[in-house]
C-alpha cells in the first residue's frame, strides 16, 4: 500500500534556523498517526511542508504516493490549521455550503449531521463560536470533504474533557469505516496513546522516534533496581532516562535483548512515558 506521507531527508530553515531537519519517515495508510513534540520541535512545520504551504528548504515530501498540491492531490487531503482558519463573517451554514461548493467530493450529510449532533445553531456567525465550537466546525468540514488523508494540527487543544473524547470518537470511527489515514498533532499525550497506532516524536528539529505503538512499547522498559548495578545495564542496553538516588536507579531503556530480573524490577512502559522519557533525553 502506499504510504499516506513519505519524507526523504526534508529539511527547512527560516534565515539561519532550521525548524526541521533531516525528516525521514514513511507513514503507513489507513491509521491514527500520533504527531507529538514539545514547543517549537518542528511538528507544524512538517504539517505546512506536507500539504504544500510551505517549500522544503532541503529534501523532499510526499503525500499519497504524489507531490504535495499535484493534480488530485489537494481533493483528497484535507488539513486543519491549528488557528483553525474559518471565515469569521459567514453563518455555520453558509461554511458549510462554501464547503461543498469548493469540494468536488463533498458529503453534506456527514458535515451537517456532525454540526446537528454537536448542537452548533447553524444560523450562528462564525465570528461568534466559542474556540472549541470552531474546532468542531473546522473538523466538518475537513470531514465533510471526504478525504483519503486528514492533517490535524492540534485539533483538540480547546475542547472540553467531553468534546475531546467525542471528537476523537469521531476521528477513529471515520478510520474505521472510510480508511481514511489521520495525522494528529497534540500535546496530549494521554490522548496520543488512546487513539494512535503509530506514533511520530520529533524534538530539537529532528525525528526522535517513528514506529507503531506496538513496536515502540514492546521495545522499551521501565527499570528499578540497585544503582551499582546500573552501568552493566546501561552497557548492555540504551538508556533513554536514567533517574538515581545514592542507591536505588530508575531507569526507561532501550532492551536489546533480556533484562536481568534476578537484578532489576522490570515493567513495561505507557506510551506517555515513552514519548517524555525521548523529549526530557534530547532536552537534556
Ligand atoms: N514563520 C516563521 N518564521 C521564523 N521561524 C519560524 C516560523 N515558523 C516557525 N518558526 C520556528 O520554527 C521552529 C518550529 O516551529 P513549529 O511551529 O513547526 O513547531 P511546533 O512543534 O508546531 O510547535 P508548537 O507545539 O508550539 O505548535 C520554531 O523554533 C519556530 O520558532
Amino acid at each position: 500500500m502506499t504510504p499516506a506521507l513519505e519524507a526523504e531527508g526534508l529539511g527547512r530553515c527560516y534565515g539561519r534556523k532550521w525548524a526541521l531537519r533531516d525528516c525521514t519517515l514513511s507513514l503507513p495508510a489507513g491509521q491514527v498517526i500520533g504527531l507529538v513534540g514539545p514547543n517549537g520541535a518542528g511538528k507544524t512545520t512538517l504539517l505546512s511542508l506536507a500539504v504544500g504551504l510551505l517549500r522544503p528548504t532541503e529534501g523532499s515530501v510526499r503525500i499519497l504516493g504524489r507531490p504535495p498540491r499535484s493534480p488530485g492531490t489537494v481533493a483528497e487531503v484535507g488539513f486543519v490549521a491549528q488557528d483553525k482558519p474559518l471565515y469569521r463573517n459567514l453563518t455555520v451554514a453558509e461554511t458549510l455550503r462554501m464547503g461543498a461548493w469548493l469540494n468536488p467530493g463533498w458529503d453534506p450529510r456527514a458535515a451537517t449531521e456532525r454540526i446537528e449532533r454537536i448542537g452548533i445553531p447553524p444560523g450562528q456567525k462564525v465570528g461568534r463560536l466559542s474556540g472549541g465550537q470552531r474546532s468542531q466546525l473546522a473538523l466538518a468540514v475537513a470531514l465533510g470533504k471526504r478525504p483519503r488523508l486528514l492533517l490535524l494540527d492540534e485539533p483538540v487543544a480547546d475542547l472540553d474533557p467531553i468534546a475531546r473524547r467525542d471528537f476523537l470518537r469521531t476521528l477513529m470511527a471515520e478510520v474505521a469505516e472510510s480508511g481514511v489515514t489521520v495525522v494528529l498533532s497534540s500535546h496530549l499525550l494521554a490522548d496520543v496513546e488512546r487513539t494512535c497506532e503509530f506514533l511520530v516524536l520529533l524534538s530539537t528539529s529532528h525525528v526522535q522516534l517513528a514506529d507503531d505503538t506496538e513496536t515502540l512499547l514492546a521495545q522499551h522498559r521501565m527499570v528499578t533496581g540497585p544503582r551499582a548495578a546500573a552501568p552493566a545495564l546501561t552497557a548492555a542496553h540504551t538508556a533513554v532516562q536514567a533517574d538515581y538516588t545514592d542507591r536505588q536507579a530508575s531507569l526507561i531503556v532501550r532492551a536489546h535483548g533480556p533484562i536481568d530480573e534476578r537484578v532489576w524490577t522490570v515493567r513495561p512502559v505507557s506510551l506517555e512515558e515513552l514519548a517524555l522519557a525521548y523529549m526530557t533525553a534530547v532536552a537534556a
